[in-house]
């Protein structure tokens, strides 16, 4: 379980997050909507002990994030931020080398999956194709914790479906909690357990996704209409 107590985010004089509280659970797929610069990327990274919080707590599973807790968390980020070398197989087995809980055979069966060419060079790949290695190189990896920032930007609409279906059945939702920020959140609408909505560094509204569509007759679109206006 993540639980944010009271967390502020400054950077300089900005406040990115503003005392926010905040409890995911395991086995959960969430989804973190917000409108740019709400403070999305900076919650994953504060989850994921890139940076830390200006005042406040944040635990995983019962521990604070410290090192240890921060490499037993898998983290997509939304940059381009691997060596442009490498083939799509150097960085499989990079990774495989840097994280113990690394599985190299789910790794090659993802690649497949995206259709990826192992000898490719990450610099010769399209921007999409780059995106779908960092979903083959987080997920191939057993963590109870994965934070995802906008895995599907760049990928093609006409392939992005099945791209999501896929990462449905890539991810183990009896142990991982999966945390998402997307944009294309009709995309996604439909395998999200729970949605997180975030404005200027607040969290507006945290619901069950079920209970939005029996109880409010509103689909997640519909919900951050009302909320975002
Ligand atoms: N390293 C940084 N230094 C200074 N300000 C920053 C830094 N990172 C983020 N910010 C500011 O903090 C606020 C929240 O940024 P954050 O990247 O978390 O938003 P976001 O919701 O992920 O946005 P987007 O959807 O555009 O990716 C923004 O005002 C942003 O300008």
């Amino acid at each position: 379980m993540i639980k944010l107590t009271n967390v502020t985010k400054k950077y300089g004089s900005r406040t990115a997050l503003n005392q926010v509280d905040l409890e995911l659970d395991q086995g959960k797929l969430i989804g973190l909507v917000g409108e740019n610069g709400s403070g999305k990327s900076t919650t994953l990274k504060l989850i994921a002990g890139l940076i830390h919080p200006t005042s406040g707590e944040i635990t995983v599973n019962g521990e604070k994030v410290n090192r240890q807790i921060a490499s037993s968390v898998a983290y997509l980020s939304e940059l381009d931020e691997y060596y442009r070398f490498f083939t799509v197989k150097d960085a499989i087995e990079f990774h495989a080398s840097q994280f113990a809980d690394f599985d190299i055979e789910k790794a090659y069966e993802i690649m497949d999956f995206m259709k990826l060419e192992p000898e490719k060079k990450l610099k010769h790949l399209s921007k999409g194709n780059r995106g779908r290695v960092k979903i083959v190189l987080t997920l191939a990896r057993h963590t109870p914790v994965v934070l995802m920032d906008e895995p599907f930007s760049g990928l093609d609409p006409m392939v992005r479906n099945s791209i999501v279906k896929g990462l449905i059945s890539f991810v183990d939702l009896e142990k991982q909690l999966i945390l998402i920020t997307t944009h294309e959140i009709r995309e996604i609408e439909n395998i999200l357990d729970e949605v997180v909505a975030i404005k200027d560094g607040h969290i507006i509204g945290h619901h069950n996704v079920d209970d939005l569509r029996k109880e409010n007759q509103l689909s997640i679109v519909d919900w951050m209409n009302e909320i975002y206006g």
